[in-house]
Formats: C-alpha cells, sequence, structure tokens
C-alpha cells in the first residue's frame, strides 16, 4: 500500500477528494492539519510551510493506493487542475500493511444512520439504542458506512423497508446497502460490482450479518427490482442512467448517491427520459436523489 498526502485549504477539500475517488483511491481521509497531531509536527517540520491559523483551515488529505505508481501518478494528473490551486503535495509513501489496518481500526467507530439502526465494527459492542445493526469490518471496499453517501442510501431503506421487495445494489462495494436492505425485509438481494474484491467482501459481510444475497459482476443483475440503489459517483450513474432504469419496475423505486448538490441538474437532465429525480436527502454537500418509476 501507497499513501499520497495532500495539503488543501478547506475551499479546495471536495473537488480534490472526488477526483481522487474517480482516480481510484482506496481510501481518501481528512484530517485537520493544523490540530495537534502527530501530522501535525510532520508538516511543521517542513522547510517553508507558513505557519498555520487558528482553526481548520487546511486538511491534510491522505488517499491510498495498492500500489507506488498508481500514487504517483494520481498526483501527477491533480498537479495541473485548476482545483489543485493552492495545495500541496507532500509525498508518497509506503504504508505498511500492519500500520494501515490499526490505523482504519482506531478510526472506525460505530456509524449511527437512525437512532435506532447502526454500523457497529466487529471489536465494538452495539449501542443500547441500536435495534437494527449491520456488522461491517473496514475491508478495502468502499462502504463502512462513515461516508455521507453511504449513510444516506442506508436512511433511505430505513425509511422505506423493501419487506418482500427484490433488490439491486449497483456498485456494492462492502455490499453494506445490500445488507441494509435484506436487514430491512427484502425477499431477494443482488449485488454487483465490477471489482471482484467487492464482490468477495459482500460475500464475506453477508454472511457476517446472516443475510442471504447473490453478489456478482454486473451481468449478474437480470430482469426488473422494486428497489434499484447504486451509490458511485456523478459521471458514471449519467452513463449507466438507461441500464439502471431499465432495471426499476413499473411503480419501483430508483435511489441514487455519490451526487454533489451542484450535480442536481445534470443529473436530472440525464435521467429525465426514463424518470423524474428528485432530491430527497442532502448531508455535507452530498445529495440523496430519488425517483419512482
Ligand atoms: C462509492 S462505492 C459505494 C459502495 C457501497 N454501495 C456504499 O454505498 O457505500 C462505489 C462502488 O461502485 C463500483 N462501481 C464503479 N463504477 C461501476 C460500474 N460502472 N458498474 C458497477 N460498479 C461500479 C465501485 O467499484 C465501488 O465499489
Amino acid at each position: 500500500m501507497f499513501e499520497l498526502r495532500l495539503l488543501c485549504p478547506e475551499e479546495r477539500v471536495e473537488p480534490v477528494t472526488d477526483a481522487l475517488e474517480a482516480l481510484d483511491a482506496l481510501s481518501v481521509s481528512v484530517e485537520d492539519a493544523d490540530a495537534q497531531t502527530p501530522a501535525e509536527q510532520a508538516l511543521f517540520g517542513e522547510p517553508g510551510l507558513p505557519p498555520p491559523k487558528e482553526g481548520w483551515q487546511r486538511s491534510l488529505v491522505v488517499s491510498l493506493f495498492a500500489d507506488e505508481a498508481q500514487a504517483r501518478e494520481a498526483a501527477q494528473l491533480l498537479a495541473p487542475q485548476d482545483f489543485f490551486v493552492d495545495c500541496r503535495i507532500l509525498g508518497v509513501q509506503a504504508v505498511p500493511d500492519q500500520d494501515w489496518v490499526r490505523l482504519t481500526q482506531s478510526q472506525f467507530e460505530p456509524v449511527q444512520v437512525t437512532p435506532s439502526f447502526w454500523i457497529v465494527p466487529t471489536w465494538h459492542e452495539p449501542p443500547a439504542a441500536a435495534q437494527q445493526v449491520i456488522r461491517l469490518d473496514p475491508g478495502l471496499a468502499f462502504g463502512t458506512g462513515t461516508h455521507p453517501t453511504t449513510r444516506m442510501c442506508l436512511r433511505w431503506i430505513a425509511h422505506h423497508p423493501p419487506q418482500g421487495q427484490r433488490v439491486l445494489d449497483y456498485g456494492c462495494g462492502s455490499g453494506i446497502l445490500a445488507i441494509g436492505a435484506a436487514k430491512f425485509g427484502a425477499a431477494a438481494v443482488d449485488a454487483v460490482d465490477i471489482d471482484e474484491a467487492a464482490v468477495r467482501s459482500t460475500e464475506d459481510n453477508a454472511r457476517a450479518n446472516g443475510v442471504q444475497l447473490a453478489a456478482g459482476l454486473p451481468d449478474r443483475a437480470s430482469g426488473r427490482y422494486d428497489t434499484v440503489l447504486a451509490n458511485i459517483l456523478a459521471t458514471p450513474l449519467k452513463v449507466l442512467a438507461p441500464l439502471l432504469c431499465g432495471h426499476v419496475a413499473p411503480g419501483g423505486h430508483l435511489v441514487l448517491a455519490g451526487i454533489l448538490a451542484r450535480q442536481a441538474s445534470e443529473l436530472q437532465e440525464a435521467y429525465a427520459p426514463y424518470a423524474a429525480l428528485q432530491v430527497s436527502d442532502e448531508e455535507d454537500g452530498w445529495i440523496l436523489m430519488t425517483a419512482q418509476c
């Protein structure tokens, strides 16, 4: 594993993290670069850096890549972009796997989706208020519930329980949405992803949660579903519009995430021939768009 470390002013964090995700970073974390952390000590040790101001002004953006070439290529691609102005590449360094696991575990706490629905890592006891729980350990697949897009999809599932339904999770990552749908009563769940590691992770996580689902590559999706969930980024979602809508049964629900608030109208336009998308939730600049077909 290799991490690419960037220093960004607050207003640049969103486009930079979006770009890193689009460049296939396995994970992206954002810390206050000026907090009293070991990261701060490392930063201040660097010659030529301006002294920090008060508050969260500068962010340390750390993204993880499977190999060094990918991390360096991401840095090269980011450097000339308009949105990278005022940002700085701090470097690429190897991360011992053991450290990564420890670091991730220490950062992963139970996540509240609704007051009674929680995502809880296996090394934590579920909170007393949790009536519905997904047990999930962070792996390399995206989807631990810590990202607002995942949380919004899960909240939607909790508020629209797919009791007895056939559900498709398109771009399943860790399988968290598929597992959520199964826990909220879905009768049959298909979970698909272009990444084989995500498919394996979904199968493992489903087993650990005692739910039945069928995971596979995208061609496993077949026929019509009462609910189609897709938490991918805006650009692939636009390309996938005819395919995803073709899988929604008449009267069924389409639930899309991975979309920034400013991208709402592009998505509405792309889906207009098939469905009238509405913004139905918003968190930290990300939106959930849904339609009943
Ligand atoms: C942002 S993650 C979402 C994971 C999980 N569903 C969640 O909500 O947390 C997006 C996932 O979509 C997958 N993906 C990206 N493009 C895809 C495509 N064209 N077809 C299927 N899966 C895709 C990625 O491999 C990744 O696992």
